[in-house]
């Protein structure tokens, strides 16, 4: 079965509920035949409210129009219309708000916040724990609540965005707020003020000029204002409204891929500062470790995601979990094991690999192999693994394939280049299983 196609950007247009209307009743007995004003006030609307949530991993589940519930109408006997109820939207943790229309919005306080494991935190797995200073200054990307993206997060603002920006409809204002807590909710859009009753518009002696919407209607009441129509102040306010930008925060710049054992972690310690668990047995890496390549001018992330298995797309191994974090990395660096084979090792020749690496991504979600890649030929220092490399040539066509040996680093300095070019080039290179012969 194949998987829908993850939605990472998402317009929003979220609406507070209505206030209800304030009620006019009097409240007649014998002795006073023009009664008394008992009119309730109309109740609030309901918020609009975004709650970060691991349970969901994209925005395929929203809607485009989100409205909260209205405030019930007062009614008589002084009784307060009921509160609009509340429209809780779940989001995916690293979800980035940027703001088009509307007020920015606000945390819900007194939230119950669980804190997650730091994977799925999206880019704040710190895999150093020994050497953490050193590492969140210049290797291992750092939590940051508040500034939003990753250093190059400037370039993921999403092309609907750019398009609302150069059509000027709104100044945007980017990473207004980012949820990265389990639990933490915002309040994106307020539910307008009930009505006044009767009884209240008589306790005042001046009626107040009508408010803006969300706006607290008490704070408008101005004994200096002339008298105004009792029905503007008996009707409910209409609630906020924002027009949001939802983007989901990508994992990683490149993600390794490859079968167990291949040596991503190994390659992720060689290339960045990280230092990640390594073992010669299958499944070390349980949870992707990222790392950061820098160059003088930029620096990249690296996501070392766990051993890829025939059949992950049916949730083998480690399946789908790990399928999933392959969705937020922009480029794939299929790293092989040019010596599985060989010396009596039963693994698979690296074609074979690279063929089912394909299928398994393209299995899970058509067009989740469709980005720039190159390969990674790791164990190069093995015995017979020159001839096997060479061969390897023969057989993959249309991306660029780097000799590498992980332990002793031999090679890493140009994949470096390399990655670098692959981030870089508008014309990319990826892997189709066309171009892999493994007949
Ligand atoms: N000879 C040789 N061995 C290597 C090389 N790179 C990694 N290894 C070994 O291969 C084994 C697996 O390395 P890992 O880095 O844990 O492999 P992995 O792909 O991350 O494995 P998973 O966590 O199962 O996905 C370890 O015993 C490494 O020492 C290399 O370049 N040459």
């Amino acid at each position: 079965m194949q998987e829908t196609r993850m939605r990472d950007r998402f317009n929003v247009n979220a609406r507070g509920g209505d206030g209800g209307s304030g009620c006019s009743s009097f409240r007649r007995s014998r002795r006073d035949r023009h009664g008394r004003p008992d009119g309730g006030n109309g109740g609030r609307g309901g918020d609009v409210i975004l709650e970060c949530s691991s349970a969901v991993w994209d925005f395929s589940g929203l809607q485009h129009h989100i409205i909260a519930a209205k405030g019930g109408h007062g009614a008589s006997k002084n009784m307060i219309g009921s509160r609009g109820e509340d429209k809780v939207v779940q989001v995916p943790v690293g979800t980035v708000i940027h703001l088009i229309k509307g007020e920015v919005p606000s945390i819900v306080e007194n939230c119950s916040t669980t804190d997650l494991d730091p994977w799925d935190i999206p880019g704040t797995l710190d895999t150093d724990q020994s050497d953490k200073n050193v590492n969140l200054a210049e290797d291992v990307v750092s939590l940051d609540c508040t500034s939003g993206l990753s250093p190059r997060g400037e370039g993921t603002i999403s092309k609907q965005a750019a398009q609302y920006e150069s059509t000027g409809v709104e100044d945007i204002q980017y990473n207004v707020v980012e949820l990265t807590k389990q639990g933490q909710r915002i309040i994106v859009a307020h539910g307008g003020e009930g009505g006044l009753g009767n009884m209240s518009l008589a306790n005042v002696s001046k009626i107040a000029k009508p408010c803006k919407p969300g706006i607290s209607r008490n704070s408008a009441l101005d004994p200096e204002t002339p008298d105004e129509d009792q029905s503007t102040l008996s009707s409910g306010l209409p609630g906020s409204e924002a027009l949001l930008v939802l983007e989901l925060k990508s994992i990683a710049d490149v993600g390794f891929v490859g079968m167990p054992n291949a040596g991503k972690s190994t390659l992720l310690g060689a290339i960045s500062r990280a230092k990640p668990a390594v073992g010669h047995y299958a499944f070390t890496t349980l949870r992707p470790n990222l790392g950061k390549v820098n160059f003088e001018d930029i620096s990249i992330t690296v996501a070392d995601i766990p051993g890829l298995i025939k059949g992950a797309h049916e949730n083998r191994g480690l399946g789908h979990a790990f399928l999933r974090h392959i969705e937020r990395t922009k480029v794939l660096a299929y790293v092989i094991d040019l010596a599985a084979a060989l010396n009596g090792n039963k693994g698979l020749p690296p074609w074979e690999q690279l063929k089912d690496l394909v299928l398994e991504l393209e299995h899970h979600q058509e067009g989740l192999s469709n980005r720039p890649a190159l390969v990674v030929a790791n164990k190069i220092d093995e015995a017979g693994a020159e001839d096997v490399y060479e061969e390897l040539k023969g057989r993959v066509r249309g991306v660029p394939l780097y000799p590498v040996c992980a332990v002793l680093g031999e090679g890493v300095p140009e994949l470096k280049v390399g990655l670098r070019m692959l981030m870089d080039s508008s014309e990319s290179q990826r892997l189709i299983l066309e171009n892999i012969d493994c007949s």
